[in-house]
């Protein structure tokens, strides 16, 4: 409940609409309980009345023909209403999630599987949005009808309105409360056994054919089958609460109903009311605790929200890996980076990088090299301020990388990492992303100083062909080209390559290396390979050893 009350805030952006909303479904529901009382009194009525002539029918006729046009009205309008405020809370809440994401990037906790981050991102988030249709709207709805009957009761058959006012409370707070009590756990359950499902799914599709070549897909569908039965079976669990839940609720209406008979016998042999009124109420008595049929069968969505919000909540307990300055300066005109005796270790471990130095002047090309899982790829994200050195520091200019702001250092360097990726779109869109207002010429001449424009230019539909999921028809090689050809797109100044030439073949890696001794445009190069580097590609190379650089 603490989780979604931290949510508070963005359901409070939307008060107006939700509050139109809530206020549409007391229409409905009254329109409802009177609809129900209206023809109860009025069916009595003309039956009482002795040919109908004392009878005027025409008003409680107009009158349910009214409640019903309303009801039909009020209801539509709650849809829309609701609906239209739940679409917006949605956009609200993945705001939320990716600004709370981004700086939180990349992610330390190693267990928080890609599907599981889809699942959070997806499922949670649609399971909180429509906690205000499905939950809070029929609780207050219910809340607000019991009130608004017991206070009538009070009045019309005052000895009627306790049983009644106590049957009713039991059903919209007790049941609620318990069910959400007892069912917190199996809601936890069901949403993570959701999440392993999804998990499974996802691993299973991206890693089948490996999967089927290693004959490990009957042990995997096995797990799947497992992780589908646990879903199952908390969804059950969850189902035979709410049937528990719905039969309190009928039997609490039972005795709310008859309290009600007893109580207008004995008003009715006393002559204190009259037949039809009291078979009128009867029916707005059975008719209100409609509302609360409602409310249990919520009460599954909101134990899932609660957990939903829970999990989006444990994101943001995650720390960001750096901090973002107060008080940012601006980019200096100098490009001077220095690397000046860094010491870093991931999460406390082994120490990757000490005392590590090194100066790029503007337009210089340097290449680091050094035995695999050395730390050359760390020190490109430690430019880039994925993370921050425990020792030392960075600069651009002078200036301490921690006093620049993120967005500033991130448009000054282009990086083609090990795993960039492409996106599931046409390959200008894929290249646009370096820079969204580059031209056709700018797009032909980094795929030409990639390698890839004769390839493009053969396709049928060029720069607009689509390129699947992850580039899937691609090859290797191409993806690594496009990859590319999207950092030397981009106008960053700065171009930190990891490993670029992986995946090309020998010849496409000589013409890539002679691009980049000519075709960088004057910008400072930081490449980290493993690749052969002909004279004349870069000013200088340096070798990274135990943690620290030194000129090769
Ligand atoms: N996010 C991370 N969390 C924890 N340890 C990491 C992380 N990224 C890298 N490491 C570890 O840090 C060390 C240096 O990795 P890094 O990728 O920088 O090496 P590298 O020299 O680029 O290797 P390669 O040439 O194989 O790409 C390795 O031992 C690696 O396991």
């Amino acid at each position: 409940m603490k989780a979604l009350l931290a949510f508070a805030p963005l359901f409070r952006r939307r008060t107006p609409s939700l509050l139109l909303a809530l206020l549409l479904s007391l229409i409905t529901l009254l329109s409802g309980v009177a609809l129900l009382g209206t023809s109860g009194w009025f069916i009595t009525a003309s039956a009482l009345t002795t040919a109908g002539l004392a009878f005027n029918l025409f008003v409680p006729s107009a009158m349910v023909r009214g409640f019903s046009f309303i009801r039909i009205l009020a209801r539509y309008g709650e849809r829309l209403v609701g609906h239209n405020a739940t679409l917006k809370l949605l956009s609200d809440l993945r705001g939320w999630l990716f600004a709370a994401l981004f700086p939180r990037l990349p992610l330390p906790d190693r267990s928080l599987r890609h599907g599981d981050l889809v699942s959070r991102l997806t499922a949670d988030v649609d399971a909180l949005d429509t906690a205000f249709l499905v939950a809070i709207g029929p609780l207050l709805g219910a809340m607000f009808i019991g009130a608004g009957m017991t206070v009538l009761m009070a009045f019309v058959l005052p000895a009627a309105a306790l049983p009644y006012g106590l049957a009713m409370a039991l059903a919209v707070l007790a049941v609620p409360t318990a069910l959400v009590t007892v069912g917190r756990r199996a809601g936890q359950k069901s949403v993570a056994a959701n999440a392993d499902m999804r998990m499974g799914v996802l691993d299973g599709l991206s890693g089948l054919a490996d999967l089927n070549l290693l004959g490990a897909l009957g042990t995997t569908q096995h797990r799947f089958a497992e992780t589908v039965d646990a879903a199952g079976y908390w969804r059950l669990h969850l189902a035979g609460l709410s049937t528990l839940g719905g039969m309190a609720v009928q039997l609490l209406a039972a005795v709310a109903l008859v309290a009600t008979l007893w109580a207008g016998l004995v008003a009715l042999d006393a002559g204190q009311i009259e037949g039809p009124v009291m078979v009128g109420l009867l029916l707005a008595v059975l008719g209100s605790f409609e509302a609360t049929a409602v409310i249990v069968r919520s009460v599954g969505k909101a134990s899932g929200a609660m957990a939903a919000a829970e999990r989006l909540q444990a994101l943001t307990d995650i720390a960001p890996s750096v901090m973002e300055t107060a008080a940012p300066r601006d980019l200096p005109q100098d490009g001077t980076i220095a690397f000046e005796g860094i010491g870093f270790s991931y999460d406390g471990g082994a120490p990757v990088l000490a005392d590590a130095s090194f100066v790029v002047f503007p337009g210089e090309r340097i290449a680091i090299v050094g035995p695999s899982g050395g730390g050359k790829s760390t020190i490109l994200k430690l430019l880039l301020r994925l993370f921050d050195p425990q020792a030392g520091q960075i600069s651009i200019g002078g200036v301490a990388l921690t006093e620049l702001r993120l967005a500033d250092i991130h448009a000054h360097m282009a990086l083609l990492s090990q795993d960039s990726p492409v996106f599931i779109d046409t390959i200008r869109n894929n290249l646009l992303i370096g820079r969204w207002d580059a031209s056709e010429d700018d797009l032909w001449s980094a795929l030409q100083r990639a390698q890839l424009d004769t390839y493009v230019r053969a396709l049928p539909k060029g720069l607009d062909t689509v390129i699947g999921e992850a580039g899937r028809t691609l090859s290797v090689g191409q993806v690594r080209r496009l990859c590319l050809a999207r950092a030397l797109v981009s106008n960053a100044p700065v171009l930190l390559l990891d490993e670029p030439t992986d995946a090309l073949d020998r010849q496409t890696e000589e013409a890539f290396m002679q691009t980049l001794a000519t075709g960088t445009d004057g910008r400072t190069v930081i490449m980290v390979t493993h690749a052969s580097i002909p004279e004349g590609t870069v000013d200088r190379v340096l070798t990274l050893q135990n943690g620290e650089l030194t000129v090769a």
